[in-house]
C-alpha cells in the first residue's frame, strides 16, 4: 500500500516512523511520503491561506497550493488514488470503513488547517481521485493531521503482514461487531485480585465459551448500540446479552 499525506505541518505524522507503522514501512509493505503543502507555493511567503470571501473568522486554504500538491501525487501513479480529506462532516471512521480502505491500493490524506480548504480543490480533485470525507467524531479539532493518523493505524494494520500474529486482528473489538473480551496476564494474584480461574484451567473449550460471553456481556453493559450489527455480523448466543 502507498500512502501519501499532504499538510502544512509534516512533522506532525513522524509518529508513523514509530512502531508497527514505522516497521512495515521498513519492510516494505507500506510506502508512505508525507508532502509539505508549503512546498507547492511560490511566494516569498510561501502563503496557503487568505480571508474568506464573504467575510467572517479565520482564513480558508487557498486553492492554488492544493491543486498542485495533488497534482504532483497523482502523477506518481497510474492508479486512481483514494484521497481522504479529514472533517468534521465526514463518514464517520469504524472498522467496516477501515476495512474498505486497507483493499485500497494507494490512499492520500489531504489535512486542512485554519477554517477548511477551498470548496473548489474537492472538486478539482475528484478528476484524479476517488475523493471520501472522512470524519473521527462530531467534535471540532485544529486540522486534519490527528485524524489522518488514526486512520492511517486503523487501515494499515489491516494490511497483511503488518500485524504478526493475524489471528490477533481476529476477536478485536469492532472486527465482528463485539467488544473484545477483558485480558490477565502475570502475577496471577495481584492486589487482592486474582485472575478468573476459567483462564488457568487448560481447557481451551471452557476458555472460548467465557470469552464469548464475556465479549457479549461487556457488549451489552458499553455499547448495547453495537449489539444489532454484532447480530447482522452473526455473533453467535446473543440471546444472552440482549
Ligand atoms: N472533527 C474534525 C475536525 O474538526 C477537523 C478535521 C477532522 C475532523 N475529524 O476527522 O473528525
Amino acid at each position: 500500500m502507498r500512502i501519501d499525506v499532504v499538510s502544512i505541518f509534516p512533522d506532525y505524522l513522524a509518529p508513523l516512523d514509530l512502531s508497527l507503522i514505522g516497521k512495515a514501512r521498513r519492510d516494505g509493505l507500506i510506502e508512505l511520503q508525507v508532502h509539505d503543502l508549503r512546498a507547492f507555493t511560490h511566494d516569498r511567503h510561501r502563503t496557503v491561506d487568505d480571508t474568506p470571501y464573504g467575510g467572517g473568522a479565520g482564513m480558508v486554504m487557498k486553492p492554488e497550493p492544493w491543486a498542485e500538491a495533488l497534482d504532483h501525487v497523482a502523477a506518481q501513479t497510474d492508479s486512481r488514488p483514494t484521497l481522504i480529506i479529514p472533517g468534521p462532516g465526514g463518514q464517520r471512521l469504524d472498522q467496516a470503513l477501515a476495512r474498505e480502505l486497507a483493499r485500497r491500493d494507494h490512499l492520500v490524506f489531504a489535512c486542512g488547517r485554519y477554517e477548511g480548504i477551498d470548496e473548489r480543490v474537492y472538486d478539482y480533485a475528484a478528476r484524479d481521485f476517488d475523493v471520501r470525507i472522512v470524519s473521527l467524531g462530531d467534535y471540532v479539532l485544529n486540522g486534519g493531521e490527528v485524524a489522518a493518523l488514526a486512520v492511517i493505524e486503523a487501515v494499515a494494520r489491516l494490511v497483511p503482514g503488518v500485524i504478526g500474529n493475524a489471528d490477533s486482528l481476529v476477536e478485536e473489538s469492532h472486527e465482528d461487531g463485539l467488544l473484545e473480551y477483558p485480558v490477565y496476564t502475570k502475577p496471577e494474584h495481584w492486589q487482592g485480585r486474582s485472575v478468573p480461574e476459567v483462564l488457568l484451567s487448560g481447557d481451551h473449550g471452557r476458555i472460548a465459551a467465557w470469552r464469548h460471553e464475556q465479549r457479549l456481556q461487556r457488549t451489552a453493559a458499553r455499547r448495547p448500540d453495537l449489539l444489532p450489527r454484532a447480530a447482522a455480523a452473526g455473533a453467535e448466543q446473543l440471546a444472552i446479552a440482549v
